[in-house]
């Protein structure tokens, strides 16, 4: 081979074709499947990982699926808290949301995050529309506790998604459009009141309701280690039963994850995926190669193969 017919990135015409034929049949399979992403506010590390990003969900699109982003942006909320000198702490995995606190988170997800994702896929072309779960009666949630030592605590304006009505984001999709969402919520009882919600959960409840085929979570690890914080046995696949069995024994950021997966392919999405976002092109790397990357999670009934 030589130099003058390989290209900068260093593969040669040969090993492209080679890479896009091995990605056929999954690009056959995924056409037409819904796709969550959970972009946790973790894996959002710098301005080219973003960028990168963001052209992985228009590459899923131009490729006949239809990729739904629901964002977090738990660090961003602290940064902009400190800022205006607003206290804040995590109890049982949850912020301790005031009502001073959720108008900071509320700016934060819809007005900041979600702007700058919207901004960043539109940049490919005027695809990306921007919506909160407080639009078109997406989400209701019910306030909830933390648990911390085994005992319930309050955490204020913190809630769990109970209803999903997802017809503005099947709207979105059919317009050939990418949704992008921001997890706050009207409380149920008192719809004139906001919740802060776990947005690893609101994605998983969006995806149980949109019929996915595939919950992807980008964080800012490889994926689920089994002896954490060790981290020298990543899980590669895992069932929902194994999964429900280890759960007591995860701490901190990775329960409300995995408790998102185990809901997710035990309301009937085929995979739930935790994957590091801050490897580029990490969500092309899960669909379209066989090896895939990070820890897949299993409905029970699924056979390993
Ligand atoms: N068993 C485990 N395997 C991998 N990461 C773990 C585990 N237990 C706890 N973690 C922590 O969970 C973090 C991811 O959760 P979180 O910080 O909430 O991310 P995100 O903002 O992406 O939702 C990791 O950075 C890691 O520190
Ligand atoms: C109740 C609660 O804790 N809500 C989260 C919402 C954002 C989130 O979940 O962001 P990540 O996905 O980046 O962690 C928070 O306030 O940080």
């Amino acid at each position: 081979m030589t130099t003058e017919n390989r290209s900068v990135d260093g593969l040669s015409a040969a090993q492209k074709i080679s890479v896009l034929i091995d990605a056929m049949p999954w690009i056959e399979e995924f056409r037409g499947a819904v796709v969550v992403v959970k972009y946790g506010g973790n894996a959002m590390v710098d301005d080219d990982l973003k960028r990168a990003f963001a052209q992985d969900v228009v590459h899923l699109r131009l490729l006949g699926l239809s990729p739904v982003v629901v964002h977090g942006g738990g660090p961003q909320i602290s940064q902009m808290l400190a800022k205006l000198g607003i206290e804040s702490e995590f109890r049982g995995g949850l912020r301790v949301t005031t009502p001073e606190a959720m108008d900071v988170v509320r700016m934060v997800l819809s007005g900041q995050v979600t702007r700058e994702l919207v901004g960043l896929i539109n940049e490919h072309g005027p695809r990306a529309v921007g919506l909160s779960g407080e639009d078109a009666g997406m989400f209701q949630a019910r306030r909830r506790y933390a648990t911390v030592d085994g005992k319930p605590v309050d955490v204020g304006l913190v809630g769990d998604v109970v209803k999903v009505n997802p017809a503005a984001v099947q709207d979105i999709i059919e317009a050939g459009r990418i949704p992008v969402v921001s997890t706050v919520a009207p409380d149920v009882d008192d719809p004139s009141i906001v919740l802060n919600v776990n947005a690893d959960t609101a994605a998983s409840a969006l995806a149980v309701a949109l019929r996915a085929r595939k919950f992807i979570a980008l964080t800012d690890v490889e994926g689920l280690y089994r002896n954490w914080p060790d981290r020298t046995s990543l899980i590669q696949r895992m069932h929902a039963g194994e999964l429900d069995t280890l759960l007591p024994s995860l701490e901190s950021g990775m329960v409300p994850k995995m408790e998102a997966c185990l809901r997710a392919v035990r309301g009937g999405v085929k995979q739930a995926h935790v994957i590091d976002g801050r490897v580029p092109h990490s969500i092309l790397t899960e669909i379209f190669t066989s090896e895939g990357i990070g820890t897949m999670i299993l409905p029970d009934k699924e056979m390993w193969t």
